[in-house]
Order: C-alpha cells, then sequence, then structure tokens
C-alpha cells in the first residue's frame, strides 16, 4: 500500500480553526485512591490542570508521583475516586463504556514508549488501523495524513513493516498514527524512553513542531528531564498533587526539580517548589 496510489488529494491540508478556549483534557478538583484502609495509596490527589490546544504540555515527577495515574484519568482510561474530568468539553462521568469508547477514539491519540505498532502490517496500514477498527468515529483526514507522512520523513518506509524500521522510525510512524484524525489532545507516555538521545531529541522537535500545525494539546508523561525541556509548559508532580506548573525550563532546572531541589535552580522560577503550586 502507497499514499501515492490512495486517494489522498495533492493539496496541503487547510489547518483547523484554532478553538483554543476550550481546553482539549481538564480534571476538577480530582483525586484517585487505591486500595482500601491503612493500605490506601493516594495516586494523585487533589489535582485541578488544564491542557489547552497549541501546547506541548510536560507532566514530570520522580517514580510513583502519579504522572500516569493523572494521564489515564484525562485520557478516560480510569475514573476519579473524587472529581470529574472532562475531555474537550465533554463531561467524562456520565459517559457509559461505549460513548467514553467512542469519544477517546475520535478525539485523543496515543504515543507510548514502546511504539505498539501491529509487527504484520506495513507502516501505512498501522497509521491507518485505528480507523479500521473505529469506522463510525474515526477516519484519516488523508489530506493532512499525507502531509504528516512527509513532515515526519517516512514516506519512503510506507510500505515497511515495523521490524524493517529504526525505533525512531517506528516512533516517527506511530506520531502519525496517533495525529492523522486530527484528534484533540495526544498523550504520549514516555515517547522517547525506548530512543538514543539523538533520536530522542528530532523525535520531540518533530512533536513540539507539529503541536502547532495540528492545532491539538500534546501531555506528554515523562521522568525524563531533557525530554520535557522540548516541552513549552512544565507541569511537576510529588505524591499525587501538583507542586510546580510553569512555562519551558532547560533540562538542568527541570533535573533540579526532579531531585525535589531548589538549589541548582536558581532563577528558574522553581525557587519556591511546594509552597506556591499553581493549579488551573
Ligand atoms: N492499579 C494500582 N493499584 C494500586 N496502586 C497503584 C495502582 N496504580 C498506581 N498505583 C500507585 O499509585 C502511585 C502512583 O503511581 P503512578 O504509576 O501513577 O506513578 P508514576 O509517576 O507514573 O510512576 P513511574 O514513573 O514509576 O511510572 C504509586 O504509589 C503506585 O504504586
Amino acid at each position: 500500500m502507497n499514499l501515492h496510489t490512495s486517494s489522498a488529494a495533492a493539496s496541503p491540508a487547510p489547518a483547523p480553526a484554532p478553538s483554543r478556549r476550550v481546553p482539549v483534557a481538564r480534571t476538577l478538583g480530582v483525586s484517585r485512591m487505591f486500595g482500601t484502609g491503612s493500605s490506601v495509596v493516594h495516586a494523585v490527589e487533589g489535582v485541578t490542570v488544564s491542557f489547552e490546544r497549541g501546547v506541548l504540555s510536560a507532566v514530570i515527577g520522580p517514580s510513583g508521583s502519579g504522572k500516569t495515574t493523572l494521564m489515564h484519568l484525562l485520557a478516560g482510561l480510569d475514573s476519579p475516586t473524587v472529581g470529574s474530568v472532562e475531555l474537550d468539553g465533554v463531561a467524562l462521568d456520565g459517559l457509559d463504556d461505549t460513548r467514553l469508547a467512542a469519544l477517546r477514539h475520535e478525539r485523543t491519540g496515543f504515543v507510548f514508549q514502546s511504539f505498539n505498532l501491529m509487527p504484520a502490517l506495513t507502516a501505512l496500514e498501522n497509521i491507518r488501523l485505528p480507523e479500521t477498527l473505529g469506522r463510525r468515529v474515526r477516519r484519516n483526514d488523508r489530506a493532512w495524513e499525507q502531509q504528516l507522512v512527509a513532515r515526519l520523513g517516512i514516506a519512503p518506509l510506507l510500505d515497511r513493516r515495523p521490524g524493517e524500521l529504526s525505533g525512531g522510525q517506528q516512533q516517527r510512524v506511530a506520531i502519525a498514527r496517533a495525529l492523522a484524525h486530527r484528534p484533540a489532545v495526544v498523550f504520549a507516555d514516555e515517547p522517547t524512553g525506548n530512543l538514543d538521545m539523538r533520536t530522542s531529541g528530532e523525535v520531540l522537535a518533530l512533536l513540539s513542531e507539529l503541536v502547532t500545525e495540528s492545532d491539538c494539546g500534546i501531555v506528554m508523561v515523562t521522568h525524563d528531564p531533557v525530554a520535557a525541556s522540548h516541552a513549552g509548559r512544565v507541569v511537576a508532580l510529588r505524591d499525587g498533587r501538583i507542586v510546580s506548573d510553569t512555562g519551558a525550563r532547560s533540562a538542568a532546572q527541570l533535573a533540579a526539580v526532579m531531585l525535589g531541589s531548589t538549589a541548582t535552580a536558581g532563577g528558574s522560577g522553581f525557587a519556591d517548589i511546594g509552597a506556591t503550586a499553581v493549579e488551573r
């Protein structure tokens, strides 16, 4: 299968009209507890946060700080114990499983650390797999798909299977899959965790450019300060709570945040971590 043999239009896809007022993912006073009694774990506690279109946001924090739990709540993959979640303006708590799955399929995309491509399918078939599985609610925008493929430098690779691609090439295919249906928000879980430093930098640069070009929001969970330094916004978690919410920061500043240190973050705006959490 090849894009050039498809009915894809040659002209570039027009960018969608920006709709920045509606947050693409939002929590309101959300807590998620696991277990009961003396063994209860407060994975996320009292978090109110909102993510917008056009921004690559990183959610950082040490292991066990609640990053994955928060991302699962935002994506509707898990339900809060307390509080509410909205996905692209739709409150999730009233939705049954079918409607929730349809909403997620239509308005979200996912990028995983381990790429999660189907080994038996070609790159293009992988990019189109979600629309095959969710025919009624999800269809790739063909012109935008073609633009994305060119933008990600994978046009010559579309007939290859994942086993014939490098890790970086596989992640580019996964990014095309996540963005091709013009989702409102893409959740990226440690997207560079399996890539070398140079390839990670290339993938993150692409994500930060594509977030503007596609006018979606990207929420990236990572414990890597270098990866987070590519983000335009950084939300830091500790013990399930937001301890900082700022604009772009250097890797050194974010490493200090991850270590819970303020000593090396001089002038970074992180000097008051823990004291002035900004929760939107
Ligand atoms: N299904 C579960 N059952 C019980 N406890 C859980 C469950 N999921 C998460 N937790 C606990 O909630 C806390 C937050 O976990 P979470 O996976 O969200 O952290 P994280 O910041 O993503 O960690 P990591 O960087 O190691 O992936 C941890 O103490 C974890 O053990």
